[in-house]
């Protein structure tokens, strides 16, 4: 690499007139860049502390920068981002008083009950945030009549299965839940469930409201000694188990996942699920709906049971095959049934599982209680609220989560990653398209304690968004890459330096790519750039094999020349007639009077006859003019 006897110029000034770095008419990258941090971000630019004022549009800019950058020319974004107009969210089923005024005071909020999918379609496109419990389906043709504005779906309680993941994904469109306020309802319902089974409450009330006095009819099963088995051990699974402990119940259950020291820990042996369901007087099920769940109860696994077995459902209606489950009720298999949850909800009014004499059954009350409701709704809100600013949700249901300390210290080498990728792409020529990126991270921190997820993530976008319609996101950018069949790959390298500090720098390689940049292809073959963070600036310090330092803000104009007097007084004399100001510039050379690269950081897009000067001038052996 040549030496870096590199010569700074200009130091960065702010353009005039702005009191901020992130005026509105700022790129994309940099509302991308800021949105990390929560509310304020101080960055010590320029030997001045600068304080960040996060506007919702620069916030929120994290999720989709480049969406709203477009939509920034719009009124009704600039609006949004000045306060007069604001997020829109839709609330679909309804939600607790406490959220909804949560939503109220950053959002207009519509709730609209009962849509059917064309009303729902209708009008998402002008919706940022949908909310919704389990009984709206949020299928693609509801992430596809979006287009593109709604940015979050919030589900007011555990289960996802009514939202599409993938389509979401695919659309950039963040899913959060809301997964432990409603563990307790839910719990105690199963609870309620299975003692009301055991004791035939609902039978034995309806016939005395039918005028009967039927004691013999409505004799139970006792609890105490049974052995239930607790089928998912997770949240509201282990809840259940705890409370039928103190009813004197052995508990057992089966869970692939859940690690046995928790089970162990509330007394609670973790089996097979065939050791579960053939020894179990009481069956729970509290796994979640999955391809692999779905219909898990089925004829074959009802034969395995011990006879007369009895069963409660409050997960989901669709992993028990409910034709086999009636079946299963006739031939005596299984002697009671409690569900809460149907395979269709509501299930058709002449369902012959919910008139079974056998079967209990309540219309989805699991999470049903004042206090569930009440706190699904604060949960939800916050976590709606929270993603629409930018923030990643920690209950993000398909995104890395990134907990905040992390974001607010990586924000700047976030800003870097994707200025790098847009540098790279723009420095391919010759049509050979991309396959291979690969990201080298060298950082003295051990790999557990960097977490680069969302780097490689803004390497993707500043990849993919100049030379394509789609924007890209924290939440679709590998599905993008895929989608593109961009193999990121990344790499650590060891740097030796201070663990206080992130990352030394960030390189980004683009391989068996041809360059209209021929010196950005390093000795390797590959087109190369790599930057660091300056005192909070991003910055870039080589390209190929040429050591250079240019604060990445503003466009860049990059030229190999023959080193010699006058060059960057030629040069600055094109930019400066074409009333281009320069905010930055090095110069980088091989040796003196050899060759050098020199890098200038300019604050307006030269016109094209001002770059066509420039290369005229006989030492300039290529030169490339790239927007960050
Ligand atoms: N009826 C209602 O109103 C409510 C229903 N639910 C439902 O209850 C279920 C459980 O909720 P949480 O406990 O909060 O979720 P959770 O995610 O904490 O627990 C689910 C557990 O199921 C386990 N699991 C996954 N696949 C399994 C399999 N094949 N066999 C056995 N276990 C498996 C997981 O490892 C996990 O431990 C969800 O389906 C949720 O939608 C939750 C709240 C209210
Ligand atoms: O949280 C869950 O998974 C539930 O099933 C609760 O559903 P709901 O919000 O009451 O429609």
């Amino acid at each position: 690499m040549a030496s870096p006897a590199s010569t700074a110029f200009t130091a960065p000034q702010l353009p005039a007139g702005r009191t901020s770095l992130f005026s509105p008419s700022v790129s994309s990258s940099y509302l991308a860049s800021i949105s990390f941090a929560r509310s304020r971000f101080r960055a010590p630019l320029f030997g001045q502390a600068l304080r960040l004022t996060l506007h919702p549009p620069m916030i929120y800019a994290f999720c989709d920068a480049s969406r709203i950058n477009r939509d920034l020319r719009t009124k009704a974004a600039a609006a949004a981002w000045g306060g007069e107009a604001r997020p829109t969210i839709l609330v679909s089923e309804k939600l607790g008083e406490a959220g909804l005024a949560l939503l109220r005071e950053f959002a207009n909020v519509d709730c609209s009950y009962n849509l059917s999918l064309e009303e729902l379609c209708g009008k998402i496109s002008l919706c940022d945030a949908l909310i919704v419990r389990s009984g709206t389906k949020v299928t693609r043709e509801v992430f596809e009549a979006a287009k593109g504005r709604l940015k979050v779906v919030g589900r007011a309680g555990v289960g996802i299965d009514n939202v599409d993941l993938q389509a979401a994904t695919e659309n950039g469109c963040l899913v959060v839940n809301a997964p432990t306020a409603n563990t307790v309802a839910a719990a105690e319902h199963g609870i309620a469930l299975l003692t009301a089974m055991a004791r035939n409450v609902a039978q034995a009330d309806a016939s005395m409201k039918a005028g009967k006095w039927q004691r013999n009819k409505y004799v139970g099963v006792s609890l105490v000694g049974k052995t239930l088995a607790v089928m998912g051990f997770g949240k509201v699974g282990s809840e259940v188990a705890r409370r039928a402990k103190g009813l004197g119940m052995h508990v057992i259950a089966h869970d692939p996942y859940a690690p046995a020291d928790r089970a162990r820990a509330i007394g609670v042996e973790l089996v097979s699920f065939d050791e579960a369901i053939s020894t179990a007087d009481f069956i729970s099920l509290h796994m979640p709906l999955t391809p692999s769940t779905s219909k898990i109860f089925n004829d074959e696994n009802f034969l395995k049971m011990k006879k007369g077995a009895r069963i409660i459902n409050v997960a989901r209606g669709g992993v028990i095959d409910e034709d086999a489950l009636l079946r299963a009720l006739d031939n005596g298999t299984v002697s009671q049934a409690a569900l809460d949850v149907f395979a269709e909800e509501p299930p058709p009014a002449d369902s012959k599982l919910v008139q079974h004499e056998r079967v209990t059954v309540t219309p989805h009350l699991g999470a049903s209680t004042t206090e569930a409701q009440e706190g699904v709704a604060i949960e939800i809100a916050e976590a709606v609220v929270g993603a629409l600013k930018g923030e990643l949700a920690a209950t993000a249901v398909n995104a890395p989560m990134v907990p905040s300390e992390v974001l607010s210290e990586l924000a700047p080498y976030v800003i870097l990653a994707e200025k790098l990728g847009r540098l790279a792409v723009q420095l391919v020529g010759g049509g050979s398209g991309i396959k291979g990126v690969k990201v080298v991270y060298k950082s003295s921190r051990s790999p557990d304690d960097l977490d680069t997820r969302i780097l490689r993530a803004m390497v993707t976008k500043g990849i993919v968004e100049p030379i394509s319609s789609l924007f890209v996101n924290l939440v679709n950018a590998d599905y993008i890459a895929k989608q593109r069949g961009l193999r990121i790959s990344e790499e650590r390298v060891f740097h030796d330096g201070s663990p206080e500090i992130p990352l030394d720098s960030i390189q980004v390689h683009l391989a068996n790519v041809e360059s209209k940049f021929a010196s950005a292809i390093s000795d390797s073959g590959e087109i190369v750039v790599e930057g660091r963070v300056k005192d909070g600036i991003p910055h870039l310090i080589s390209v190929g094999s040429f050591s250079v330092d240019v604060s990445l803000e503003g466009n860049l104009i990059l030229c190999r020349q023959i080193d010699q007097p006058g060059m960057i007084g030629r040069v600055g004399n094109i930019l400066g007639e074409n009333n281009v100001n320069v905010s930055f510039m090095s110069v980088c050379r091989t040796a003196p009077r050899k060759q050098a690269i020199m890098a200038i950081g300019v604050d307006e897009k030269p016109h094209k006859e001002a770059l066509r000067r420039i290369g005229e001038i006989a030492a300039i052996e290529e030169f490339v003019f790239l927007q960050i």
